[in-house]
Parts: C-alpha cells; structure tokens; sequence
C-alpha cells in the first residue's frame, strides 16, 4: 500500500468554527489530532474523508480533490474507524470486515480466494479471529472497535482516518492498535485525547482549539505545560521519558477532597504504560 500526500488548504466549516485550515501531510507520516472536546476534530476528519463539504478550502489527496472525486474512488483510496462503531448490526463479524473489500469489488462482486485470505488475516491481526461467525450485536465496545480496524484494513488503505479509535480499548489493546497503524506504512490521521499516547505513537501532532490550529510540529515541541494550561486549562508537568516517550503530570486542585495522609497527593502521574505512581512531592 503506497502512502498518499493529504493537503488541506483554507478549509473553513461554520458550525465547528473551522477557519481557514491549512495542512500538508507527507505519504506515511502519523499526524496525531489532538484538542478539547468541540475544538473540531471529527469536523476536520469528515472533511478529509468526503463525509463533509467544507465552505470553502480544498482536501487533495495525492494531488486530487476529494469533492471532485467519486465517493467510491475515495473509499477505495482511504479507510476510516470512526468513534462509536455501529452495535446494531445483524451481520457477523466476519460478514462486516469483508464489507471492507466493496470499494474495490463489482456490483455482484464475490471474495475470491485471496480477498478471503486478506479478510482472515486481518481477523488475525486486529485479535478478533474467535469472534468470526459471532454477531456484532453481542460485541463489547473494543471488540467492535477491533472489527472496524480489521474492515479498515481490509479496505486495504493508502490514507487512515481514525477518530479516536482508543476510546473504547483497554491500554494493551491501545498500545496494539497504534503499533499496527505505524507498522502499516500508510498515511494517518489519528484523533486522540490521550496525549501520552499520541506522543509515543505519532510522528506529528497538530492541535486544534476553538477550530483553528493553535500547535504543530513534535509530540516534544507541541506538549508542553504551556499547551496544557492554555488550551486545556490543566496545571501540569511534562517531563521526558525514555525512548521519546512523554510523562504528564497533572495537578488536581480540589478543594472538597479529602485531607490526604500523604503529603505528596494531589500530584498524580500517569506513565504511558498505564501505572499510576503517587505524586512527587513537588509543588
Ligand atoms: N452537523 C453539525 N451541526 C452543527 N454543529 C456541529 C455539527 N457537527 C459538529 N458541530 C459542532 O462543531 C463543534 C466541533 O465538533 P467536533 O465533533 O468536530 O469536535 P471534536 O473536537 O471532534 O470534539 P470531541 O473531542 O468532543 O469529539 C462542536 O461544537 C459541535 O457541536
């Protein structure tokens, strides 16, 4: 799967405040979408994904205009998991990741035998092969999260969008899914809340606030306690980690809280790898 260039230019949208967008993604880079609730995000992807026509500005893809492209010829091109997959379905599992082969199949198109291997395996990779004949509706969240991965890469992508594909994951699951995506080599738009997460899995974070871009660059450059205090109104600490990773220490000011016996709380670190240590002390 050869990566695809998105660029983003002048892109405004009313309702979500988006305001003359700009953004130019190289073939295989991981942008991570960072930002409030309502900042924009989804608004921003579903532009991407042709699921929105903008007011004005243009989303090209490798150099092609999505609103001037067929529906069909951008699925074929680009895979998207959004937020809540659908609970309601009767189908099967497998049933439903092979829905993600209609994009580039015929009207009456069948699976041939590689299309069969590619949904298979893709059952494999995303954890989900046990759940194959089993119906959507008796799925947890993750497990439906999974199914809409493995649709997606099905689809066979050149672009991800992914609009906060964790929320429903446990923390080894996060960690696989992100691994997956990077190991793919594919172009990616990741919306995240989790910014340990975002800065450990991304090459490239870009955060929105109020629908303008207000950061971009390096998970290093762009999550900083100023970021944190300006734009999500968290007094916090961030300090490096290992291997790139990021820490992020945040302050809870609450004053019906219980006296602590420990002087330390109120100081709570939470690492990428999911632990929680007691605070520092620091003030
Ligand atoms: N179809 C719509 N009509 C009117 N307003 C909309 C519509 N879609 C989104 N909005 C508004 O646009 C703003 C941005 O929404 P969006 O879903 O893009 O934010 P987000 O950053 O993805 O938020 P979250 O982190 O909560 O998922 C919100 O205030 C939302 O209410």
């Amino acid at each position: 799967m050869t990566p695809v260039a998105v660029e983003i230019d002048g892109l405004s949208w009313a309702p979500a405040g988006l305001a003359d967008i700009a953004l130019h993604v190289p073939p295989g880079q991981i942008v991570g979408l960072l930002g409030p609730n309502g900042s924009g995000k989804s608004s921003l992807l579903r532009c991407v994904y042709r699921s929105l026509r903008p007011d004005a500005g243009t989303v090209r893809i490798d150099g092609a205009d999505v609103w001037r492209t067929p529906a069909r010829a951008v699925a074929r091109q680009v895979a998207v998991l959004t937020q809540d997959a659908p609970a309601d379905l009767e189908n099967t599992v497998e049933q439903i990741v092979a829905l993600g082969r209609v994009p580039h199949q015929g009207p009456f198109g069948a699976l041939s035998p590689a299309e069969r291997r590619l949904v298979a395996d893709a059952m494999g990779r995303c954890g989900i092969a046990h759940l194959a004949h089993r119906s959507m509706t008796t799925l947890s969240g993750g497990e439906r999260q999974r199914v809409q991965l493995a649709r997606a890469l099905v689809q066979e992508p050149r672009l991800l969008v992914l609009d906060e594909p964790t929320n429903h994951l446990d923390l080894r699951h996060r960690v696989d899914l992100l691994r997956l995506v990077r190991g793919l080599g594919v172009t990616a738009l990741i919306a995240l809340h989790d910014l340990q997460l975002a800065a450990a899995a991304c090459h490239r974070l870009v955060v929105l606030d109020h629908g303008r871009i207000v950061a971009d660059g390096t998970p290093a450059d762009v999550v900083t306690v100023e970021l944190l205090r300006d734009v999500y109104h968290v007094d916090a600490s961030v300090a490096p980690g290992p291997g790139g990773l990021l820490t992020i220490a945040v302050r809870l000011h609450d004053r019906h809280a219980a006296p602590a016996a420990d002087s330390g709380r109120g100081h709570e670190h939470a690492s990428v790898d999911g632990r929680r240590q007691a605070g520092d002390g620091r003030p």
